[in-house]
């Protein structure tokens, strides 16, 4: 199975592609809510997190966000370290997602066997911002897909989808030059420039769709 990782800086556009990716039946996991979710149900990782961050960043349903945000994009020793304790959590969800049984469709009528859908069963999608911080995901991908906008576009996005203007130049900020193709030596990458509307992205993603058969 081919598995791909689509990345790019924040606001530029990673799950809106992944949304589009799963309209067409592909199995596409989306690290943050990965993480979230791991917040809430993996022990392990809760108890590391209150050894480091205090047990007031944790809540029933994960952690406090916010608080965490405010001390790592201000830190960026505390930013390490928070990404020393959740990547191997996160490292060992996404090997589980790749080794997942594809599931049986024999119910599938033949006629809705479509090309695409036989593609489908052929790769799946995790979407990152932080692929390059996170070397164990990168060794288990074959392809990266680079998700890019202008800085200016992505901003608005972020301030329209209800981040604080200086919240999202923060984390602008930490992920700087995180997305940049050489970081990614030997991984064929491919790019979707999505600085237009859906349909400029539909049209290139349909592109690299086919290019896949
Ligand atoms: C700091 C946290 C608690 C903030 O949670 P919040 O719900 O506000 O944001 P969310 O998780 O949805 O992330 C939104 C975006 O913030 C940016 N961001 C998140 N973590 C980081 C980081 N370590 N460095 C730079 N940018 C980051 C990414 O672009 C991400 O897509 C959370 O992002 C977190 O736990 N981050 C550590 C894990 C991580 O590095 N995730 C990102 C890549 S997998
Ligand atoms: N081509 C587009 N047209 C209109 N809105 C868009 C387009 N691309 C993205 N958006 C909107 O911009 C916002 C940011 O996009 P998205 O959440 O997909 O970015 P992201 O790269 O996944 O960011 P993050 O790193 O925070 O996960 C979202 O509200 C999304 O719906």
């Amino acid at each position: 199975m081919l598995k791909i990782g689509i990345t790019g800086s924040i606001g530029a556009g990673k799950s809106f592609v992944g949304a589009l990716l799963r309209a067409r039946n592909f199995q596409v996991l989306d690290a943050d809510c990965k993480v979230h979710e791991l917040y809430r149900d993996s022990a392990g990782l809760r108890a590391e997190m209150a050894a480091y961050f205090g047990e007031e960043c944790l809540t029933p349903t994960g952690v406090n966000s916010a608080l965490i945000a405010d001390r790592v994009f201000a830190d960026a020793k505390a930013r390490v370290k928070l990404e020393q304790i959740v990547y191997p959590y996160l490292n060992l969800a996404v090997a589980n997602f790749f080794a997942e049984d594809a599931g049986n469709d024999a119910d599938c009528p033949k006629e809705s066997a479509t090309q695409l859908t036989r593609v489908a069963d052929k790769c799946r999608f995790v979407e990152a911002a932080l692929f390059s911080r996170a070397p164990e995901l990168v060794k288990m991908l074959d392809e990266i897909w680079i998700v890019d906008a202008p800085e200016c576009v992505r901003l608005e996005r972020l301030v329209l989808r209800g981040l604080s203007e200086s919240d999202a130049k923060r984390r602008i900020e930490n992920q700087r030059g995180a997305c940049a193709p050489e970081l990614f030596p030997g991984k064929r990458i491919r790019t979707v420039m999505n600085d237009g509307d859906k349909l400029h992205v539909e049209q290139q993603l349909d592109e690299l769709l086919r290019d896949l058969h």
